[in-house]
């Protein structure tokens, strides 16, 4: 807007400017003693539309900082204009309410003077009821405080009745150091639903993850890829078969920090970096802190300055639509979610998801020659 309308002030001025040299050429060429008269005039001419250009400019823009916390003022009041009203009315009630105490106490002194029994009490009443505003009000407004945040109270008892997650740790049966060894995922007639009462969003799905492949998974939104990632960290338990990672059983805390994800989605909690990175704070923690530079120090070739266990911390890797990088993890065990089909295309096997099943689950150049094939009628 701004930009607009200096535009069209330079183009006016240009133009203006080109009038009066015309007019001036003109009337010399008629009378060259008009030429005295007419060049000073051009010249403040000149001379006023570039002061006034700059002044006016500047006067706009003064005008218009000047003018825009009125605005906003105007539009934060028309937001509220409900809560204003609710306050005000509030308000006016409270006034009121105050006046008669006032009132009450005034009458009741001049009836106590006129009757001469004005004693000390009644002279104290008056006076507190002079007050009674101020603390009329913080009154009720301290009460309203407590009650809105008493919500914050009702909020944490509700999360107190929210049934328990499975135990984080099962004491009898921690995994080794280096689980997943191998991080062959097992997927036996698994069925899983968010709540109880609402349909199934995995049925019966059978899949078999070889160590270290890249599997890749498809299918139409609300097919179910992200809920199969779920159900991988264990956030939605199975209502029928089971997930198996190298054959062991264990709880969510050693679930979830030997797997890792790239959400499509990321989040960041209030908090430290280093909180963020590892929640758990218990990766490699003595290890990193023993090693020149902390969480600077190198990490060498293929990891060779990690020992087995160390580099097997992160072994299964679940990826939602991210393929940067992906060969960086060419020894991890992936699943990658994805929405382009180019994100997937070098995946080992691709599972095609339809309305929480299995539909097709090979490779994708298979997968790629059956929908030519089938495209053309070649196959059924
Ligand atoms: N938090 C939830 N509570 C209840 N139902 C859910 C929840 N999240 C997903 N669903 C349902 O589960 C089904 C599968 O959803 P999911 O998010 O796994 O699909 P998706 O294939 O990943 O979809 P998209 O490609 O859109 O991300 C859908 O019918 C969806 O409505």
């Amino acid at each position: 807007m701004v930009d607009e309308a200096l535009a069209r002030v330079s183009t006016n001025f240009v133009k203006n400017t080109c009038k009066v040299l015309f007019s001036i050429a003109v009337v010399s060429s008629a009378n060259p003693a008009f030429i005295l008269l007419v060049v000073p005039i051009a010249f403040l001419y000149v001379y006023y539309q570039m002061v006034y250009l700059r002044t006016s400019r500047e006067l706009k823009r003064l005008e218009s900082v000047s003018r825009s916390p009125i605005y906003t003022h105007f539009q934060e009041s028309l937001h509220g204009v409900s809560a204003i009203r609710a306050y005000s009315q509030m308000a006016i009630q409270l006034e009121f309410l105050e006046s008669m105490i006032i009132v009450s106490a005034a009458l009741l002194s001049i009836l106590a003077i006129a009757s001469g029994q004005l004693s000390s009490g009644l002279v104290g009443v008056m006076s507190y009821a002079l007050h009674i505003t101020q603390s009329l009000g913080s009154i009720v407004r301290t009460t309203v405080e407590v009650e809105i945040l008493t919500v914050s109270v009702d909020r944490i008892l509700e999360y107190c009745k929210l049934p328990c997650e499975a135990p984080e740790v099962i004491e009898d049966n921690r995994p080794q150091a280096n689980w997943p060894m191998n991080g062959a995922v097992e997927f036996h007639d698994y069925s899983t639903r968010y709540r109880p009462g609402l349909d199934l969003v995995l049925k019966g799905i059978n899949l078999t993850m070889k160590p270290r492949e890249k599997i890749g998974t498809v299918g139409r939104t609300g097919a179910g890829k992200s809920s199969l990632t779920l159900s991988l960290f264990r956030m939605i338990e199975p209502v029928g078969g089971f997930i198996s990672i190298d054959r062991v059983t264990i709880g969510l805390r050693d679930l979830r920090q030997r797997l890792a994800i790239i959400p499509q989605d990321p989040q960041a909690f209030e908090g430290s970096v280093r909180e963020n990175l590892d929640p758990g704070s218990g990766h490699l923690k003595n290890h990193i802190t023993s090693m020149d530079g902390q969480l600077l120090a190198r990490v060498n070739e293929s990891g060779s300055n990690f020992s087995v266990g160390q580099r097997e911390l992160i072994k299964v890797l679940v990826l939602d639509e991210a393929t940067a990088a992906v060969d960086e993890f060419k020894d991890r065990t992936i699943l990658t979610i994805a929405h382009r089909l180019n994100t997937i295309i070098d995946s080992d096997r691709i599972v095609v998801l339809a309305a929480g099943k299995v539909v097709e689950f090979d490779t994708p150049h298979y997968l790629y020659l059956y929908a030519l094939c089938s495209h053309g009628g070649l196959i059924e």
